[in-house]
């Protein structure tokens, strides 16, 4: 039988397929199987979990489009008419001979059931739950016609919305809306495979509660098709509990390399998160030469000009550098680029870097050498590296974060809702943790030194399992306070705090 499971949060890694795979899935589920029975399947999946998540729905709207996503909105309005609802369809394709043979069937069979099926939208009635079947795996352009009013009449009402497979408008493999139109769903049931773009850009927002069903295929159809990416698991594995007899050089240094004049506080959040996330000693050497220590946090040893240093802090930490760092850090770049065995590049470091294409050869050159970078940059800092507009980094988050990884030689993680973690060679990983209370200035400096501290910890690994860690563990600190009540923002320094007490 099909099974339908809540997504987030993640017990386990999962496979992000795209489109063209999911279709394969598909294909592949549908050989083994009598006719129709995968669609037949998907809509008593979404009639069970209409049921499930909206009780006391008596009235429930079907929007039905004019391909298989339509045909799975048909089948769940024929289930929900049988369970006693009152059904209204609008079919938003006045040409029945146009539509797919599935979808052709599931419209014959509704019909026969009584399920009330209505061609303009003025004639439906008011509705206690709104199941959006108008597109999915087959949106390809920006909604227009019958399908954009259908978009905006969802939107418009009070009744949650439950998305079939993808909210409408919204490009299932990247994340990015079609268009300007897409669905506001408080649930989404995604079928079959999952899809990256679920996770990360606008996708998260659109699709409120993510469930999946399996349609009760075999898991091994799944595991045929090479996925685009995986979903992190929101979850760490417990740490090797810290041995008796270790000490503080056990742990391994971090030095952190930013705050320029007015922006001490960055290089101090970066800092603070390195000590919290268990490195053994921090060095704070600030870009500002009048800037002192960090009076709130003794334990930080503040280091001048580490750069100038032939041979020291540079040479043996783990090097966090850019938080706060202007303009003035494109000067102390050609050491840290050429020195610091481990690197976390972000902020003014990435822009410093986007503009000088001698940096730019140094940082790309780093891994050849046997150095490791891990760079850290929001949509617009990969925009400015990338040279192109910010919008086209989100309208293809994955491809974006990959190019990166690849020009640089280097583990990159593409920052936003559904962080992107990308290296050479590597699958890429979607975070699956985090929520907007991380939208408020320092939280980017807090991620990259707690990367740094991880990583101290672990310095004959290259950068990728601290990314993961960190990125993971900064957005589970989010969505704890989130459950816990707060209304946000979660400020940087609380956020290095609820850190440590996050799993
Ligand atoms: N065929 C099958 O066996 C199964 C199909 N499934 C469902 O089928 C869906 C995929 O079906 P399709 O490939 O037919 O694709 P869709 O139903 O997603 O959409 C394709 C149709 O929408 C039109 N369209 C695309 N973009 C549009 C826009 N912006 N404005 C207006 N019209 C637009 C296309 O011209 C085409 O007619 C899946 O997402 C899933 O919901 C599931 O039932 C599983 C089984
Ligand atoms: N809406 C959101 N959902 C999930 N994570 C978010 C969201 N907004 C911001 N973040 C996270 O917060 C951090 C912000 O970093 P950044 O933009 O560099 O800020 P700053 O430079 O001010 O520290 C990133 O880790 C980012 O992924
Ligand atoms: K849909």
């Amino acid at each position: 039988m099909t099974r339908t499971t809540p997504v987030l949060p993640a017990a386990t890694p999962l496979p992000l397929h795209g489109i063209a795979a999911a279709r394969r899935i598909e294909t592949a589920a549908a050989a083994g199987l009598p006719p129709h029975t995968l669609m037949q399947r998907a809509g008593l999946a979404v009639a069970r979990l209409a049921l499930a998540v909206a009780p006391h729905a008596q009235r429930v709207t079907v929007l039905a489009g004019p391909g298989n996503n339509g045909g799975d909105g048909l089948e769940a309005a024929l289930h929900l008419t049988r369970a006693g609802r009152q059904v209204a369809v609008w079919l938003t394709t006045g040409d029945i001979q146009a539509l797919p043979p599935d979808a052709a069937q599931s419209y014959h069979r509704a019909r026969e059931a009584g399920v009330r099926l209505h061609t303009t939208p003025d004639t439906l009635p008011a509705a206690d739950l709104v199941i959006d079947a108008l597109l999915g795996l087959g949106a390809s352009r920006a909604p227009a016609g019958a399908v954009a009013q259908a978009i905006a009449l969802a939107n418009a009402q009070q009744a949650p919305v439950l998305a079939v497979d993808v909210p409408s408008g919204l490009h299932a493999e990247t994340g990015a809306r079609l268009g300007d139109l897409a669905v506001q769903a408080a649930h989404t049931l995604s079928l079959l495979a999952l899809k990256p773009g679920l996770f990360t850009a606008e996708g998260r927002g659109l699709c409120g509660r993510l469930w999946h069903d399996d349609l009760g295929i075999a898991a091994e159809l799944l595991a045929a098709e090479a996925p685009l990416a995986r979903l992190g698991a929101s979850t760490a594995l417990p740490l090797a509990p810290r041995g008796h007899a270790q000490h503080k050089g056990s742990f391994g240094d971090v030095a952190v390399v930013g705050g320029a004049p007015g922006m001490a506080g960055a290089a101090r959040l970066a800092a603070r998160a390195a000590l919290a996330a268990g490195a053994g000693r921090v060095y704070l050497s600030p870009l500002d030469p009048a800037s002192g220590n960090d009076d709130g946090r003794p334990e930080l040893m503040h280091r001048p000009q580490i750069w100038l240093q032939p041979q020291g802090l540079l040479d043996r930490s783990t090097v966090v550098c850019g938080c706060g760092g202007g303009s003035v850090v494109a000067e102390v770049l050609p050491p840290v680029l050429a020195q610091a065995p481990r690197l976390v590049l972000d902020a003014d470091a990435l822009n410093a870097v986007a503009t000088d294409a001698r940096l730019q050869q140094a940082l790309a050159g780093r891994a050849r050498r046997g150095q490791h970078s891990v760079l850290t940059p929001h949509p617009l800092e990969a925009a400015r590296l990338l040279r192109c507009p910010t919008a086209q980094v989100q309208a293809d988050r994955l491809n974006a974060a990959l190019q990166l990884a690849a020009r640089f030689d280097a583990v990159v993680v593409l920052k936003g809702s559904g962080s992107v973690i990308a290296a050479p060679g590597r699958l890429p990983v979607i975070n699956p943790t985090g929520n907007a209370l991380l939208a408020t200035a320092g939280t980017g400096d807090v991620l990259a030194g707690w990367l740094g501290g991880t990583w101290a910890q672990v310095p004959q690994q290259d950068g990728w399992p601290a990314a993961l860690e960190a990125v993971r563990r900064h957005g589970a600190a989010a969505d704890q306070a989130l459950l816990q009540g707060l209304q946000g923002p979660l400020r940087a320094a609380e956020l290095v705090e609820a850190m440590l007490h996050t799993l």
